[in-house]
């Protein structure tokens, strides 16, 4: 039997760096042989059926408490566990202890709540605790391989005025799609973790692997403090751990899920502009003093141009040259512009082909301009000068990019542009926070039992895609824990993940904690 195949034929002459060189030659030896793909990740065959028969009563209990699933959610939705607003850090807090209820609940046989101390600068406020990092364990047979789940129970920002159809932190169940801030990133897939740990109690069914949990509460805050948890943790908390499972991303579009073996990584940086000493009356000094948004607008519009060209010079010279085995891997994915269109909700595309597409999205950098604190946003025409304003960008960055040269290049660019504007008004560019850039093997166990329990789910094989958003932690896990480490997710292209209007469907949250459940007993049973 050969499954997967289309996919996998067109990844198996890419390598990204050495270290695949041997795997790579490996497939290469085996492609024209009747073994069928899945066994290159050596699954035990003469086992498959036994899961089988597990599989079907835990697929039909996990039917059978979807209420309960949904409520689970809603309850971890209603939390505005916002990690970039200080002054919702105490919610943030909250979102832990709810995790460890939940945990301990389900009968964690450990749970340790690691506190991360104080947040570093740049912060307003200087004693701003950092969210713990919840850690919990579920089995401890040495017999059984053990499997760190990772996910983060903060969630981007969401108001009601941004334009959201309802309240952001009260989930809405609608034509089968949960609406909610935290829906599909990362609260669906948490819970679909803890849904799968109840139905197996649910079953008295024996988890088929040991599991570590590892949740944090500053992800889409650059995950300050965990490396350096991680890296304490690897021969203690960790140390048994053989595999890293990460659901914190989506299908590529709507029909097909995907597997998926790269992230980009986000460097993220704050200009500050200081000037008059308050707010003034632009009636009164519009004309006469320099205005630090003006310096600041001046300044950033020469970042990147109208077609995501970043206008910084060297940034592009580090971006790993395209190789032409990797430009045929593009051809066997499932997508097209108008999924780009239907996600973004527009026909504002700079791109028509999917090549262009993808490639964009998965292996260039990109520069995106985030917003302004203290300059005037609200409704009406306010006729102020602010008198400091502070502007937010991103650079998501790819192989090779260094990331040291890469916040050199930046902060030197923007002083310099500040410095050709001859302005008597302060200027500061600086780094908030960095996290790197993942590619992996896709040819590992991991993949192999993911897409097993891919095809048993969703009855099709899924696309093997990379991630055009960050996971800052990934790299850390594979250098730390010297193990590989599969991105498993659960929501779809489509679900507006840090935009209004957040959604999962259900079905996705529901066939979600059956995939992750499956994708357990599978890869219990790898070699
Ligand atoms: C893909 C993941 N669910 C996610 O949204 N990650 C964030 C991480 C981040 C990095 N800097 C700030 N947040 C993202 O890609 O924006
Ligand atoms: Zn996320
Ligand atoms: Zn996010």
């Amino acid at each position: 039997m050969f499954i997967f195949s289309n996919s996998l034929k067109s990844l198996k002459f890419i390598s990204y760096s050495k270290k695949f060189n041997n795997f790579n030659n490996l497939r290469r030896s085996l492609s024209n042989t009747n073994i069928p793909d899945y066994c290159l990740g050596k699954i035990n065959i003469n086992k498959m059926s036994e899961i089988d028969s597990t599989l079907n009563p835990l697929f039909a209990k996990i039917d059978e408490l979807k209420p309960k699933f949904i409520q689970r959610l809603s309850n971890a939705v209603s939390i505005p566990s916002v990690s970039g607003d200080e002054t919702l850090r105490p919610k943030v807090f909250e979102m832990s202890e709810f995790l460890k209820n939940e945990l301990k609940n389900l009968g964690a046989d450990d749970i340790t709540i690691k506190d991360l101390g104080i947040q570093p600068p740049p912060v307003n406020d200087e004693n701003l605790q950092l969210p713990p990092i919840v850690l919990s364990k579920f089995g401890n047979d040495p017999n059984k391989k053990t499997v760190l789940i990772y996910g983060h129970y903060d969630v981007q920002p969401a108001l009601l005025e941004d334009g959201w159809d309802s309240d952001p932190f009260t989930l809405i169940e609608k034509d089968g799609k949960l609406f909610g801030r935290g829906s599909t990133d990362d609260k669906g897939p948490v819970m679909g973790w803890l849904n799968s740990i109840e139905a197996h109690r649910e079953l008295g069914l024996e988890l088929p692997v040991n599991i570590v949990f590892c949740f944090e509460g500053m992800e889409e805050s650059g995950s300050l403090g965990l490396d350096e948890l991680v890296e304490r943790e690897a021969n203690d908390y960790f140390k048994n751990v053989s595999s890293v499972c990460i659901s914190d991303n989506y299908w590529l579009g709507t029909k097909k899920p995907v597997l998926t073996y790269g992230l980009r990584g986000c460097n993220y940086y704050q200009i500050i502009i200081k000037g008059p000493g308050a707010d003034l009356h632009s009636g009164i000094f519009g004309g006469v003093i320099h205005e630090p948004m003006t310096d600041l607008i001046k300044v950033m519009s020469q970042l990147v141009d109208v077609n995501g060209e970043i206008n910084i010079p060297g940034i592009k010279e580090m971006v790993a040259p395209v190789t032409e085995k990797e430009d045929g891997l593009y051809n066997d994915i499932e997508f097209d512009v108008n999924e780009l269109n239907l996600a973004s909700g527009s026909d504002t595309a700079i791109y028509q082909d999917k090549k262009n597409i993808l490639m964009h999205r998965w292996r260039y950098p990109s520069l995106s301009l985030h917003g302004i604190e203290g300059a005037f946003s609200g409704s009406g025409a306010k006729t102020v000068i602010p008198s400091q304003v502070i502007g937010k960008f991103s650079i998501r960055t790819v192989p090779n990019i260094d990331s040291d040269t890469l916040d050199k290049l930046v902060i030197d660019y923007c002083n310099e542009k500040f410095k050709e504007l001859k302005s008597p008004n302060t200027f500061k560019a600086e780094l908030i926070h960095g996290g790197a850039y993942w590619v992996s093997d896709p040819f590992n166990n991991e993949f192999t039992a993911a897409k097993l329990a891919t095809k048993k789910v969703w009855g099709i094989n899924p696309d093997l895609t990379r991630e055009g958003g960050s996971i800052p932690i990934t790299l850390t896990f594979e250098q730390q824990l010297k193990s590989n480490v599969l991105l498993l997710p659960m929501g779809k292209g489509d679900d507006g993940a840090h935009s209004i209007n957040e959604k999962v469907d259900v079905a996705n949250y529901i066939e979600g904690t059956k995939t992750l459940s499956a994708y357990l007993h599978y890869y219990g049973i790898t070699n």
